[in-house]
């Protein structure tokens, strides 16, 4: 580009730089104004309003001037918060205020605008012209959208159309243009290159300068219910969801909170690896949670589950234990949709008869049987829905517990119990009784003068005497506090017992079948039960039971919901089944859902298929309410290593790499653990020498990362990070991580530690080795000790490197 153009550029950002500092110094006085006026404010608060409560007249003003004083706090303190955010702001945009510009000429008018782009927007004094503006402004997505030459953009009141000029792109630091390009077709490739070839990090990367058109539309998509993104590995899922958050933030703000935004992560690693992105631009984190910690939430601490990372260990490790067969048919039959089916009509059948309660007892005795509450149950209206129902005994149930516990306060304990009260029990009730006393006086008081206005005499129910009242009160709080439990239970419907109605459907085969409509099911079917049941005996839950098991137990006694949230993400969204998705949709009512995902990646037993036409997911909300993005391109890794994994995926033909360049896969075939071992420390050691600083051994599973750790630990492997369920974060260094904990994050290089058939031989563990080796950025090296796995034996030749 030419030297006058980079002197006016470099003049304009300077002239920008210069406003923007005058900005923050004006700012900065009126910040600390506002915040000592506030603290002020608070010191002497009660300095302020006289509090005199001697007439009704003093009370009211002494209430309008507490309120009045409290209302000018709050518009303090809401000032300073305002002038903070736009001080943050502005210090945020100092260093380097925009990173691209389009010059447009709208149609109709004769001068074209020249647009500069940053992460927020910046106004010169006039409140008119804008010098940045802010990425997710409506004039700026022709920025990702089109190349020079005809464009449009939407805007709230319509479409606008016009001609791109220009389009330039800037690396800006610390107020110098260190590099500038006019991009001609895609957002510069240049830029996209230097931001690839950057080393990997412990925290994820905001992408605003370079998203790409196809990540803009999923940023952007304001129209579904259901937003489903397929995007091959690397592709940029993440990002453009985490983007896609900052805009709502943005295009919402009036409306939308951080906190009513949900992103459902594969575990807490990547909670923590995705946590700078909002920040980073600006804006507050969204709330990030697993299903895993959901489930538990709603289960309550009656059951123990188990956890997803258990299971899939299960699954990986314990082929040669007994009943292993079973217990995969029944993973996959309690994920399938067949299932949800015969849930349903379970629900319809206990309409009609074989429901289970618990019986309320009290001090050994039975005080209404679970028998009792079946005819009860089943004398109402059969035309109601179960939840119905179980609400109309819940309140029978409270009706008769009151019932019983006015005639339990004659009962023979009752009054032992009262000679028996410990001094702080005794206390404790007294100091109730003596609230109620002073209730007890007022109404006296109050009953007295009414007596006297009115020239009436009251009734003889008022004619008693407090202390004559003093025992029955003790008697009545003593019963009281006995049957608090009780009460408290049947309003959480603890008289329901879901387990037993949860285990019952494994009873066996042909009572399944009657109860539930069912006409196939798995082979090992008794095997399934018998799993099934001996585990909720020992009130554990295997984790393919937790969703059906609360769905079920929806069915029964109606559906939770929380309203406040408006938008649901769910990141590696193939890993959930479409009963757990069922369950989101019930579970948040009023949210759009925004689903990333990559069937290439499956590796959990329930996995869903996002993106053929008959997935379960397009029926969740209806098709007309659904879209589908596909992401094809993938930019995480270079893409000798790209080529490499894409045949690895059966049906990967259409992955795209980006034009990044780097050495091919090496495939290093050594004899025996020790010899492997050591190989790994000296090529861990060499990369390390080449700059790479995030490295990681990925095993197939956790037990394999144990011995790993202690393997290369024992030959000198030093500072190594052995990744467990447990870890909640990550430094850059070297890791060893089994697969499925590595899900969603990216290294410098990647070191697959044993790549033999017994690891990855299976078709289940193709997707389990390719999602390994998509975690590479630069470098992928495979190990083995024995023969290749052979997913490996069939990839072409000429796609990698070998070594001894
Ligand atoms: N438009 C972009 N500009 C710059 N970098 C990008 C862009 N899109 C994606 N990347 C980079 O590519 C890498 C992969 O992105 P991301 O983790 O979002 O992909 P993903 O589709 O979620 O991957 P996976 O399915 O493997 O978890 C990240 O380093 C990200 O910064």
């Amino acid at each position: 580009m030419e030297a006058k153009e980079w002197r006016t550029e470099q003049e304009r950002l300077n002239q920008v730089r210069e406003k923007l500092k005058a900005r923050i110094d004006e700012l900065e006085p009126e910040i600390t104004g506002l915040h000592d006026q506030a603290a002020e404010i608070r010191r002497r608060f009660w300095e302020e309003v006289t509090v005199n409560t001697s007439s009704d007249e003093e009370f009211e003003e002494t209430f309008y001037t507490i309120k009045q004083q409290a209302a000018v706090l709050s518009e303090r303190e809401r000032g300073h918060r305002l002038l903070t955010q736009q001080w943050k702001s502005l210090n945020r945009l100092f260093p380097s205020p925009y990173f691209g510009r389009i010059d447009f000429l709208e149609d109709g008018l004769k001068q074209s605008e020249q647009i500069y782009i940053g992460v927020s927007s910046f106004v010169a004094e006039d409140g008119l012209s804008f010098l940045v503006y802010d990425w997710r402004t409506p004039i700026a997505s022709l920025y990702y959208d089109h190349s020079p030459g005809p464009a449009a953009y939407v805007t709230p009141g319509g479409q606008i159309t016009g001609m791109m000029e220009l389009k330039r792109q800037y690396q800006i630091h610390d107020g110098q243009i260190r590099n500038m390009f006019d991009a001609n077709v895609t957002i510069g490739d240049e830029l996209l290159q230097q931001m690839l070839a950057k080393g990997a990090d412990s925290q994820m990367k905001s992408i605003v300068s370079t998203i790409q058109k196809e990540q803009n539309a999923i940023i952007r998509n304001d129209h579904s219910r259901l937003l489903i993104v397929q995007g091959a590995a690397g592709s940029g899922k993440t990002s453009a969801a985490l983007q896609r958050v900052a805009y709502l933030l943005y295009k919402n703000r009036d409306s939308l909170k951080a906190d009513q935004i949900v992103l459902f992560s594969p575990n807490p690693i990547f909670n923590s690896y995705v946590s700078s992105v909002l920040p980073e631009l600006g804006e507050e984190n969204m709330q990030q949670t697993t299903l895993q910690e959901y489930l538990e939430y709603w289960l309550g601490s009656s059951l123990r589950l188990e956890d997803a990372f258990d299971q899939i260990e299960y699954v990986l490790t314990a082929q040669s234990t007994p009943h292993y067969e079973a217990r995969l048919q029944g993973m996959k039959y309690k994920a399938s949709e067949a299932f949800s089916k015969a849930l349903q009509n379970y629900a319809l059948w206990l309409g009609r008869e074989g429901m289970l309660f618990n019986g309320i007892r009290f001090r050994d005795r039975d005080l209404i049987t679970a028998e009792q509450m079946r005819s009860q149950f089943y004398s109402y209206d059969p035309s109601l829905r179960l939840a119905n129902r179980v609400e109309l005994l819940q309140k029978w149930l409270l009706k008769e517990l009151s019932l019983m516990e006015r005639k339990e306060r004659r009962a023979s304990w009752v009054e032992e119990e009262m000679n028996y009260l410990d001094s702080e029990q005794y206390a404790e009730i007294f100091g109730e009784l003596h609230k109620d006393r002073e209730v007890f006086d007022i109404a006296e008081r109050y009953a007295a003068v009414y007596e006297k206005i009115s020239n009436k005499r009251r009734g003889d129910e008022g004619d008693f005497d407090f202390a004559e009242r003093e025992e029955d009160l003790l008697s009545q709080r003593i019963v009281k506090m006995g049957f608090k439990p009780l009460r408290q239970s049947v309003r959480k419907l603890s008289f329901i017992d879901v387990q037993g109605l949860y285990a019952q459907l494994f009873d066996d085969e042909a009572t399944y079948l009657e109860k539930t409509n069912e006409i196939e099911i798995p082979v090992l079917w008794p095997e399934i039960c018998k799993q099934t049941k001996e585990k909720l005996d020992r009130l554990e839950l295997f984790y393919e039971d937790a969703t059906p098991y609360l769905y079920l137990k929806e069915l029964i006694e109606g559906v939770r919901t929380n309203t406040e949230i408006r938008h649901v993400f769910v990141d590696e969204g193939q890993d959930y089944s479409p009963f757990q998705y069922e369950y989101l949709k019930k579970l948040f009512p009023r949210a759009r859902m925004t689903v990333l995902g990559d069937f290439g990646q499956a590796i959990f037993m329930q996995a869903t298929n996002l993106q053929e036409s008959d997935s379960p997911l397009f029926q969740l909300y209806g098709e007309a309410e659904t879209s589908l993005i596909r992401l094809v391109r993938s930019y995480r890794s270079a893409r000798e290593i790209v080529e490499f994994t894409k045949v690895l995926l059966s049906d990967g033909s259409e992955i795209v790499p980006f034009a990044r360049s780097g050495p091919k896969p090496l495939l290093v075939t050594l004899e025996g653990g020790e010899k492997r071992d050591a190989r790994m420390l000296k090529d861990i050691a060499a990369l390390k020498a080449k700059g790479f600083d995030s490295i990681a051994v990925i095993t197939k599973t956790a037990a394999e990362s144990r011995v790993a750790f202690e393997s290369l630990r024992m030959q000198e492997g030093e500072a190594l990070q052995l990744i467990t369920k447990e870890t909640v974060a990550f430094e850059k260094g070297v890791m060893i991580i089994p697969v499925y904990l590595a899900k969603g994050i990216e290294f410098d290089a990647v070191l697959i530690y044993e790549a033999s058939p017994q690891a990855y031989g299976r078709d289940n563990e193709r997707k389990l080795l390719y999602t390994a080796c998509t975690r590479a950025m630069h470098q992928l090296h495979l190990y083995t000790t024995g023969d290749w796995s052979p997913f490996l034996q069939t990839l072409p030749a000429n796609l990698y490197e070998n070594a001894q």
